[in-house]
């Protein structure tokens, strides 16, 4: 059997470990890609000898050269400069947006039926960049966010009720900014809704927090934004593409007119197997969550407008 193949541009924070994670897990070969030289090809070769000791035999190629990128399954761009504290994600669209047009066309001369899974900010606007760059459907280009959003707002709930998050189930719907859609009603802790669990002001506590997740964690860093869970939400991602699970997690996807949205990336959930977004998950929502949901696609709409003005 070939082995799978996933390219991951940019090494920094959020790729590295990307990279890492993937060839930890086993089914993969990886490469690293960067601007910078001797960067990949050093964690690379680090991530590589990492091998004899957690038991995994993953190729893992650091380079500066698309070349080496050919016929990846899979391209995971983490490439493009982080928020700085007091930024919103926002702020980064100029330089992003350059970084991840460039880099989409780079990828995809090697591997034009790669599943892209975009992971720069500001995210939603970075995956237009890289759908309208690319030419893809709409299929194969599908941004991360959702499933980090929802973690930090698993996580949240479980620390506030002494529980195991895994008995948190709970979504995260919208844009990956400061209007991101915590819903309560679909927030349950082993079936029950958590408002009959915790009383109303901590819930609006833990949905604030959950929105300002990642700006809590770049205010502790100071030098840079999150990256553990990032790349481990990233990986969620990879691993029901490639090894077709049909897993349903929430994703930034580019709709067109489910939940009422046109032509635009919001996170929602989607069906993820070996063909990438194989559905797109429409849920019931009550007319407040609808409303928020509204305002946070006008939002990555605003984005999209400038990209395009
Ligand atoms: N979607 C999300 O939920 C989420 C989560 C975390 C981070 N991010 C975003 O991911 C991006 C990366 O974050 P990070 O912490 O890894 O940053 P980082 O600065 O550690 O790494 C970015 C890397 O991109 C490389 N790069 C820049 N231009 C490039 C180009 N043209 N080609 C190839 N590589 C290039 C840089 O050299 C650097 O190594 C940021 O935009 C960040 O905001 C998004
Ligand atoms: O907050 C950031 O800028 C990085 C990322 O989007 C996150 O949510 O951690």
């Amino acid at each position: 059997m070939s082995r799978n193949k996933v390219t991951v541009v940019g090494a920094g924070n959020v790729g590295g470990t990307t990279a890492q994670r993937l060839a930890e897990r086993n089914y993969t070969d990886v490469v690293l890609v960067d601007i910078v030289e001797g960067l990949p090809q050093g964690k690379a070769l680090d991530i590589l000898q990492s091998g004899p000791i957690y038991g995994y035999d993953s190729k893992v190629i650091g380079t500066n050269d698309y070349a080496e990128t050919a016929n990846s399954d899979v391209v995971v761009i983490t490439s493009g400069s982080p928020r700085k504290p007091g930024m919103s994600r926002d702020d980064l669209l100029e330089t992003n947006q350059n970084i991840v047009g460039s880099v989409t066309d780079a990828v995809i001369e090697h591997s034009p039926d790669a599943i892209l899974v975009v992971v720069a900010n500001p995210l939603d606007a970075m995956c237009h960049v890289a759908l309208q760059r690319s030419g893809f459907p709409r299929e194969r280009v599908v941004g991360m966010a959702g499933i980090l959003d929802t973690a930090r707002y698993r996580t949240f709930i479980a620390q506030e009720l002494g529980v195991s998050v895994r008995e948190v189930s709970a979504l995260v719907l919208g844009g990956h900014g400061d209007t991101m859609v915590p819903l309560p009603s679909l927030a349950t802790v082993a079936g029950v809704e958590i408002s009959k669990l915790m009383p109303k002001d901590r819930v609006e506590a833990i949905v604030q927090r959950t929105r300002d997740g990642g700006a809590e964690i770049g205010g502790l860093l100071k030098t840079g934004s999150a990256f553990y869970a990032p790349s481990a939400a990233s990986v969620e991602m990879v691993d029901s593409i490639l090894l077709d699970q049909k897993r349903i997690l929430p994703c930034a996807a580019y709709l067109q007119g489910e939940y009422g949205i046109n032509d635009l990336f919001v996170g929602v959930p989607v069906k993820l197997g070996r063909s990438g977004i194989e559905e797109i998950v429409e849920i019931d929502l009550s007319e407040e969550e609808k409303g928020q949901l509204r305002t946070s696609a006008d939002a990555v709409q605003e984005l999209v407008n400038v990209l395009n003005g």
